[in-house]
């Protein structure tokens, strides 16, 4: 099957329009099909030796979402303290979650011992599995976006948090807490971009010919 000129336009515009959201979540309920469709979409990501090790825990309850703000706000206070005193305030004022204002939220797992010890492609490499569970979320957030949902990734939790929240044995890996909702809109840009965080790399200075040549060794102290 080929893709046609139109198919490949609308797949380049998802890819560059999608913006991990945090705010603007509406509180429009997301329709059982579009779910279904959104996590057919992660399913169907390559994962190492075809292992699927992923699971996704569908959290609606605003208590559940209320437990896992709290862990998020103990996360954030204690991040905070990395950053030097100069960048600790912009830090602060960055809105990192939308965990209670998204109507539906995915902890998205891997399961590490799926499939046995051995697996097609983790015999030299064992983390293959978490990195296919990531390739399952960049799915889900492609196909979000596609259905106009947006889609924000929260890493500022313990993991114990989500375990005591959501009943995750100690067996599988947490890989993600995505929170899904439709939004007033996209922004163009990628908010840390917006507020002069970090800016876009120059791909140039990140693409290599044959060997990988130090482009940045102006930068190290
Ligand atoms: C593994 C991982 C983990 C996180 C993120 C991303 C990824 C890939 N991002 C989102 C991140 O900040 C965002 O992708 C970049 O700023 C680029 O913006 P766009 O995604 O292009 O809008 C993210 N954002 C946030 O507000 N809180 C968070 O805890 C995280 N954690």
């Amino acid at each position: 099957m080929q893709i046609n000129q139109a198919e490949r336009d609308a797949l380049y515009k998802v890819i560059y329009s999608r913006r991990d959201v945090r705010q603007d979540f509406l509180d429009t309920p997301i329709e059982q099909a579009v779910i279904e469709r959104i996590l057919q979409a992660a399913h169907h990501a390559p994962s190492v030796g075809f292992s699927q090790p992923w699971d996704f825990i569908l959290v609606h309850q605003p208590a559940t979402k209320q437990a896992i703000k709290q862990g998020y706000e103990a996360a954030s206070a204690k991040s905070a303290l990395q950053f030097s005193p100069e960048l600790r305030q912009t830090y602060q004022s960055f809105k990192l979650e939308g965990i209670v204002e998204a109507p539906l939220g995915i902890c998205v797992t891997c399961d590490r011992e799926r499939n046995g010890p051995v697996v097609i492609g983790r015999t030299i490499k064992p983390e293959m599995d978490l990195y296919s569970t990531v390739c399952a979320i960049q799915n889900m957030w492609l196909a979000a976006r596609a259905e106009n949902i947006g889609l924000g990734w929260v890493s500022i939790i313990d993991d114990q948090v989500l375990r005591d929240a959501l009943n995750i044995p100690q067996r599988l890996s947490i890989i993600g807490y995505l929170c899904l909702g439709y939004v007033s809109h996209f922004a163009e840009q990628p908010e840390l971009e917006q507020f002069g965080w970090l800016a876009r790399e120059d791909l140039k200075q990140l693409v290599h010919e044959e060997q990988w040549q130090d482009k940045y060794s102006h930068q190290q102290p």
